[in-house]
């Protein structure tokens, strides 16, 4: 009797997205030919287009207007052809406060209406009587709706399974997203990327994606808790419901690499949103600080870390202290890098003393080396009102450059060597343009205090995966370029360093109040076995993290005589796992792993070797080192050499290699 009932509101709910697909074709068609008549009618005609060019500005708006439609038209598409396959996945029904009798919320991917003026057949997973589904079991229950908060009781609640549009299975569930359902989708297989959570969302999650009333949503959860998840989650449902504030492309994530970024690429296309800006921080440093030399990004000094050949200050160099020696430094810099004359332009002139009084108070607040022209600004306004009309441009350049030249040093990396140099330290080698990695923030950082900032207003949220792998530094760095909301996850325990680190220690005293914190202490990624195996590598190995009851193989450990053995072993097993999709070989450093890889070959392993430029994520086995494996993860998980990791920072590196596995992780060591 259910399932006739179901079936029927499957059938109707199909016929109403094959109609509104058929619809939406037709109006892509008729969009698509007037975007090619108008454009044909614009080459016939351009030639004679008014002479003010109003024509050519209307035909380019009417193109760009047609384009944008055409966008949303085809984002439908592709709904209507998903929701086809499986238009829903949830149901909840609701007895408003007042009401006697219940209404039935279906809920899918997309909203899902059969004409304008009617109800939805499906609700959106982010509309917000959907919270509902997430939040609550059967029993009292209310959401936030543009209204208010509305009330009442839940007196059903259902999950499906539809494959191709055929219902599969219904399962009533008495209890927040039932575990059956869970557990089924936990024990799949994973891509190469990450895929949508939207039907098993579970509540300590769904409060994190729902959050509009922190501007800075921190979130400390661990290994597999799905933060990265939670995070392009939360990103699809602040796009849905600031459609008109908040664009794809004013989403910045900063994310630990390309592979990574490559990953996570694919899962706000499959929610029906565009993809976001994806970027690096070492990245960003890089092209800044580019005409002061090549800067090294975070994995050349974490090869140097793994083989105990750090730079003794590379972590001191990146707190709180050591910023504080430079903002010392940058004090007492405007005394010694101007030499304040007296000066003139035209029929203006000022004296030493008033230059002085300018650069020294009024412009107290701008960095130095952003002062001389702003006094520039005042001579040139002052000629120009003398004059009774505006500055030639080049003779306001020519202002500001003899203005400057009262600087007598102001390039950044001659300064913060002369930093080194008065505080004992040694000099950035003059010889080379590389920037170790130690000096690359702090460089930057001298840099921004002295010089103008780029500005990043464009970037409207920002997403920090990873936060602690970023410095003290780091962040006064990124509290200095963006002010937009942000959402900043990550896990103190896997921390690529000897120590952990935990960034809720300084986060609040660098963005102030508005950060607010959230723990997630649930994994959801590895077999129960393998999250209690793991929890052995980790500083404090009785940390709160707690998997979902899943179980499988416990993990291996291995001893062999020798290398050759070894190899064999892993060569053969990995072989013998062929039902698993994505299987790989995680190993110390970059050198360890191209060895790996090599070995692997000799045996007949078809593998792909992963390094810190590759750009993309596939199926099969891929080789590569712990830190580029981080926020990854893989079916099965196999770890050669395990004898060699016998520091803190190894062991770090191990409980990263551990929790990346779903289903297998099998170790490799040679006796002693
Ligand atoms: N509610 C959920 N339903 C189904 N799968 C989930 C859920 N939450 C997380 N997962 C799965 O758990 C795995 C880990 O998620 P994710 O990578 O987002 O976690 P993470 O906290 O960022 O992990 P890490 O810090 O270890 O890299 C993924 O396979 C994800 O699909």
């Amino acid at each position: 009797m259910v399932d006739k009932i179901e079936e029927q509101y499957l059938e109707k709910v199909l016929e109403i997205a094959t109609k509104n697909l058929e619809q939406i074709k037709e109006k892509i068609g008729a969009n698509a030919s007037d975007l090619s008549r108008m454009n044909n009618y614009f080459w016939e005609n351009y030639t004679e287009f008014d002479e003010y060019g109003y024509e050519m500005y209307d035909h380019k708006q009417a193109m760009q207007v047609g384009e944008s439609w055409q966008k949303e038209y085809l984002k439908d598409m592709q709904r209507y052809e998903k929701m086809q396959e499986n238009p829903y996945f949830g149901r909840v029904d609701f007895c408003y406060e007042g009401e006697d009798e219940p209404e039935s919320y279906y809920i899918g991917i997309g909203n899902l209406a059969g004409g304008r003026a009617v109800l939805p057949l499906v609700y959106d997973w982010r509309a917000p009587v959907s919270g509902l589904f997430y939040d609550f079991d059967k029993g009292p229950a209310s959401f936030e709706a543009p209204m208010g908060t509305l009330t009442g009781e839940i007196t059903r609640k259902r999950q499906y399974k539809i494959r191709d549009g055929r219902l599969q299975y219904v399962v009533e569930s008495d209890i927040n997203i039932d575990d059956e359902i869970l557990q089924m989708a936990l024990s799949e297989h994973t891509d190469a990327s990450l895929k949508s959570i939207v039907t098993t969302i579970q509540k300590e999650q769904n409060q994190i994606i729902r959050d509009k009333a922190h501007k800075i949503l921190v979130v400390q959860g661990c290994a597999g808790s799905g933060k990265t998840s939670v995070a392009l989650h939360r990103i699809a449902y602040l796009l849905y419901h600031n459609r008109d504030k908040l664009k794809a492309a004013q989403v910045l994530v900063l994310s630990p690499n390309s592979i990574f970024g490559d990953y996570i690429s694919r899962i706000l296309p499959e929610l029906g949103e565009e993809n976001i800006c994806e970027m690096t921080l070492d990245d960003y440093a890089y092209r800044e600080l580019q005409e002061l030399g090549e800067a090294e990004d975070r994995y050349d000094e974490l090869e140097r870390a793994l083989t105990g050949n750090a730079h003794p200050e590379a972590i001191y160099r990146q707190t709180k202290d050591f910023v504080a020696e430079l903002d010392q430094f940058i004090l007492e810099l405007e005394w010694e890098v101007v030499d304040i004359r007296d000066f003139s332009y035209g029929k203006v002139s000022k004296s030493s003393d008033e230059i002085s009084r300018l650069f020294y108070e009024q412009f107290a607040d701008v960095p130095i080396f952003e002062r001389m022209e702003r006094i520039a600004e005042l001579v040139i306004d002052e000629e120009e009102t003398l004059r009774g009309r505006d500055l030639e441009e080049e003779d306001r350049l020519d202002v500001i450059a003899k203005m400057n030249a009262m600087y007598e040093i102001s390039d950044p990396k001659a300064l913060y060597n002369h930093f080194l140099r008065e505080t004992g330290r040694e000099e950035l080698p003059e010889e080379s343009r590389v920037i170790p990695y130690e000096d690359v923030y702090p460089l930057l950082y001298f840099k921004y205090m002295t010089q103008k900032m780029p500005k990043h207003d464009r970037v409207r949220h920002l997403v920090i995966d990873e936060m602690q792998d970023y410095s003290y530094l780091q962040y006064r760095l990124l509290s200095l370029m963006f002010h937009c909301p942000m959402t900043i996850l990550g896990d103190r325990m896997q921390t690529m360093g000897e120590k952990q680190r935990d960034v809720l220690k300084f986060l609040p005293k660098i963005f102030g109040k508005q950060v607010h914190c959230v723990e997630m202490t649930k994994s959801y990624r590895s077999t129960t076995e393998i999250m209690e195996y793991a929890k052995h590598f980790s500083e404090n190995g009785t940390d709160a993290a707690e998997s979902v009851e899943r179980h499988g193989e416990m993990p291996q450990e291995q001893n062999f005589a020798n290398r050759a053995a070894m190899w064999d072993a892993i060569a053969e097993q990995i072989q013998a796992s062929g039902d698993l999709h994505t299987r790989a070989v995680i190993c110390l450093n970059q050198e360890e792993s191209a060895k790996a890889a090599e070995k692997l070959r000799a045996r007949g392993v078809e593998c792909t070797l992963l390094n810190k430029e590759s750009m993309k994520f596939t199926p099969g086995i891929s080789v590569l080192p712990f830190y580029l494996a981080k926020g990854l993860e893989f079916d099965g998980v196999f770890i050669p050499d395990v004898q060699a990791y016998t520091t803190p920072l190894h062991h770090q590196a191990m409980y990263i290699n551990a929790t990346r596995a779903l289903h297998v992780l099998k170790l490799y060591q040679i006796a002693e």
